[in-house]
């Protein structure tokens, strides 16, 4: 399989060549030159799959330079039990991504037992073995360079910790994360991980990391690798999950089920569309805002209009603070048919601060790749904590709350729901108190670690800067 950049103006690259890095040399992302696609016959034998299998079954269509025995033993020593221990009370860990069902037709899908708390533990476990198997081949490098709004920090340094030949810099929003989520990053005294708090939001961040990958001489010379989702290798492995949770749902592959997401930079439900474009029977994609809504107001009238930093706005669903969604490049290269030119054309524009507008593919969106949206705000994710825990005796977190109260809003009576749970409570302890009046659980080996010496630079949002802290630690 070879992998093509949305922009048509990189070389097609392997898998094992494109998994280090972030963005292609002409600053698209890569997606696979065309999607396998999984038949009926397919779906039932992939049902009673186990996570290790049905994930062996996904990766092993997309990739193949690296030998199946290999990329078996790889995913079977990161989809156990152990790793994605923290379960709920009767939950069976040995499922890796358990459903929760709230009522007929309505359901959880746990993705945040694993070691962070949140679904970035999916991916991010089996990127760290999937980095150290190919470093150790050639005898590499690597200095990851990333940006978080709370969750793909900790979720990469507690994957990249003493990995041999990797070293982690990660860019944060200043003081603009969870207590619980500043402290699983920050008290990290690891010599390999560099916490560099910038003084702006996440979309600062995430500009300096696609700056510096932009400078294709520095990139190579400090061999400069992605852990955000622009990384494919972060997208592919959450496709997985989507299969996992249509099986759990469905009796036979004539049922469709819709899924709602919680979403900020579009990696998880543009995993959950290429899961679509594979032949997962899935009807709506359901993309749940809170308050920074401009993927909503996308979905709604067709124009994309990202937002500078002084509109977007600090909410108590914190790790969705994101305004320029770049995984959303990926979902319109496969809208406009995908052609490059078209690409480079519309992200010219956003690029230089600018909108586009797709009015006239709108009926595509809905009717041929199922997408739908709605937002959600502070009120609305209080309240939904509340009846969550009220009605289902289940508590959840801000961030699926969010999810929760759109999908509730845009589901119908006849197609199972799954809602994503990306975050477990315990992340956004003040949020819960707030709306429950009581402290989330949480599991005990995190307990008191916002009381932890902390270890972090803060720097203003400057490519310049950032370069030099690179340069000065390795
Ligand atoms: C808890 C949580 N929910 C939802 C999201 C949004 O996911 P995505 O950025 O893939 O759209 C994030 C961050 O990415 C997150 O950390
Ligand atoms: N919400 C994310 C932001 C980064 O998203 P990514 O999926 O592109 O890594 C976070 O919690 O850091």
């Amino acid at each position: 399989m070879k992998y093509i950049s949305t922009r048509g103006q990189s070389p097609a690259l392997s898998f094992s060549e494109i998994l280090l890095g972030g963005l292609a040399p002409d600053g698209g992302l890569y997606l696979p030159k065309q999607y396998p696609h999984f038949s009926d016959a397919d779906l039932t034998a992939m049902r009673s799959m186990s996570y290790c299998n049905l994930a062996f079954a996904i990766l092993s269509r997309l990739v193949d330079d690296i030998p199946a025995s290999d990329l078996k033993a790889i995913i079977d020593k990161t989809y156990t039990a152990e790793v994605y221990g923290f379960t709920r009370a009767g939950q069976n860990s040995e499922d890796i991504t358990p459903t929760v069902k709230l009522e007929d037709n309505l359901y959880l899908l746990s993705l945040s037992n694993g070691p962070t708390l949140a679904f970035k533990d999916m991916a991010m476990q089996l990127l760290g073995n999937l980095f150290e198997y190919v470093l150790a081949k050639t005898g590499e490098t690597t200095n990851i360079l990333g940006a978080t709004s709370g969750d793909t920090g900790s979720a990469a340094e507690y994957a990249m910790r003493g990995k041999k030949g990797v070293r982690v810099f990660m860019l944060s929003p200043h003081q603009k994360m969870s207590r619980f989520q500043t402290a699983q990053m920050f008290s990290l005294q690891d010599d390999n991980i560099f916490n560099i708090a910038v003084t702006g939001v996440f979309d600062d961040a995430q500009d300096m990391v696609k700056a510096v990958s932009n400078d294709h001489a520095f990139k190579a010379k400090y061999k400069i690798g992605a852990v955000n989702s622009i990384n494919w290798g972060r997208i592919v492995a959450q496709v997985v999950y989507y299969f996992k949770g249509y099986f759990a749902v469905t009796q036979n592959n004539s049922q469709k089920v819709s899924f709602t997401v919680p979403s900020g930079n579009f990696g998880n439900v543009c995993a959950g569309h290429i899961a679509r474009m594979m032949g997962l029977p899935i009807d709506k994609l359901v993309v749940a805002t809170n308050e920074n809504d401009v993927l909503d107001e996308f979905f709604k009238t067709g124009v994309y209009k990202p937002r500078g930093s002084a509109n977007t706005y600090h909410t108590s669903s914190p790790s969705m603070d994101i305004s320029k969604a770049s995984n959303f490049e990926r979902f319109v290269y496969d809208l406009v048919g995908k052609d490059g030119a078209k690409v480079r054309e519309l992200w010219g524009s956003v690029d230089q601060g600018g909108a586009f507008d797709l009015t006239s593919y709108m009926s595509k969106v809905k009717a041929e790749f199922g997408f739908i949206s709605g937002s959600s705000n502070h009120a609305n994710r209080m309240q939904t904590i509340r009846q969550t825990k009220k009605k289902y005796g289940v508590v959840i977190d801000t961030h699926t709350a969010d999810g929760l109260k759109v999908a509730l809003e845009l589901r119908d009576a006849k197609t199972p729901m799954v809602v994503l749970e990306t975050a477990l409570p315990a992340k956004f302890e003040d949020a819960l108190v707030e709306a429950l009046g009581e402290v989330p659980p949480r599991p005990a080996s995190l307990n008191g670690i916002e009381a932890l010496p902390q270890k972090f630079t803060v720097m203003d949002a400057n490519v310049e800067a950032i370069k030099a802290f690179i340069v000065a630690n390795t």
